[in-house]
């Protein structure tokens, strides 16, 4: 079975409180992309779990994809069963499209058909949420108001234009904005319909931009060409247009020392797309 694993941009960001295990209560616009890693899954009878090619800098026992596998051991049809996995990354580690989240995801909707599991989209999301506070998204498969940490999930229908992703070479640490005492945690709530037609800024912007030089210097380039914005708590940063053409052009201007990928919003992920094809066609 080969899936997608698709990159979330968050439309917007706002930061409404902090939670007593200090975690932080957001409100943010997630959309979809076709911006993807590709997953293949082949089941072994070995009940072992293999992940190729490795990854350097991230040991196969901290890889989210081995931890989603693991999490869904206890559920499977037949005990012997295992998986052996191939990873072809295109996502950037750590720049705030959710890959490791994506692949998190990814995996529990293949191995809940493959080891014939029977868990709903929503037990799903409720154990990828262990995992990260982006899995649900992906796990539920469209693009999303969410509220909570990210696991309060209300589908939307949004435009679907291009965009052009900026990756500078940094990396931002999650947890170093989250736990910045200049961080702005008190954005007033705002109704999902406030939230579709006016939007809202990212407010871990600010932040990102202080402890990264490097962030603010692709956001002030990016800015001349329109409303550029941060995804999640960065590195990446992104642009949106009204046709493919004109995201292609400031690609291929963009200064060398950052990455720049062109791609397009979608509302069903890729991944639920692929697998519902891969569904049909293994029936009886
Ligand atoms: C900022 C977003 O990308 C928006 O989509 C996500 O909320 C971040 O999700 P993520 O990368 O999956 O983050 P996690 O791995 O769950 O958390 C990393 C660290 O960020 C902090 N964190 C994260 C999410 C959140 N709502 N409040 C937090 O305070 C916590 O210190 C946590 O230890
Ligand atoms: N399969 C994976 N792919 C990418 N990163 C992974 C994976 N498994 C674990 N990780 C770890 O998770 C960290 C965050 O990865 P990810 O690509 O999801 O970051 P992100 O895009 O900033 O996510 P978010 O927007 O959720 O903060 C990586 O730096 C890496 O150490």
């Amino acid at each position: 079975m080969k899936l997608p694993s698709p990159a979330k941009l968050n439309l917007f960001l706002h930061i409404t409180g902090q939670r007593s295990d200090g975690y932080h209560d957001l409100q943010t616009l997630f959309q979809l992309t076709d911006f993807c890693d590709t997953l293949t899954f082949d089941i072994n009878e070995q009940d072992s779990v293999s992940i190729s090619p490795d990854i350097l800098t991230l040991p196969t026992s901290d890889n989210l994809i081995f931890k989603a596998a693991e999490l869904l051991k206890p559920y499977r049809k037949y005990a012997y069963h295992g998986v052996d996995i191939v990873l072809e990354k295109q996502l950037p580690m750590g720049g705030g499209i959710g890959g490791g989240s994506s692949n998190a995801a990814t995996t529990l909707l293949a191995l809940n058909t493959l080891w014939q599991c029977g868990l709903s989209l929503q037990t799903l999301a409720n154990l990828g949420l262990q995992l990260g506070a982006d899995v649900p998204v992906f796990v539920m498969g469209t693009s999303a108001f969410a509220q909570g940490v990210g696991e309060q999930l209300q589908p939307v229908e949004l435009e679907t234009p291009y965009f052009l992703i900026i990756k500078p070479d940094c990396h931002v640490s999650t947890g170093q904005i989250f736990t910045d005492k200049h961080l702005t945690r008190d954005t007033p709530p705002i109704k999902i319909s406030h939230a579709l037609t006016l939007g809202g800024r990212n407010d871990c912007l600010n932040v990102v931009i202080k402890h990264n030089p490097e962030v603010n210097d692709a956001y002030l380039w990016l800015k001349n060409h329109g409303d550029a914005k941060l995804t999640g708590t960065g590195a990446c940063l992104f642009l949106s247009f009204n046709n493919q053409q004109d995201a292609e052009r400031l690609r291929a201007s963009t200064p060398e020392k950052w990455q720049a990928w062109v791609c397009q919003g979608c509302n069903l992920s890729p991944t639920h797309t692929a697998l519902n094809q891969w569904i049909e066609k293994n029936k009886a």
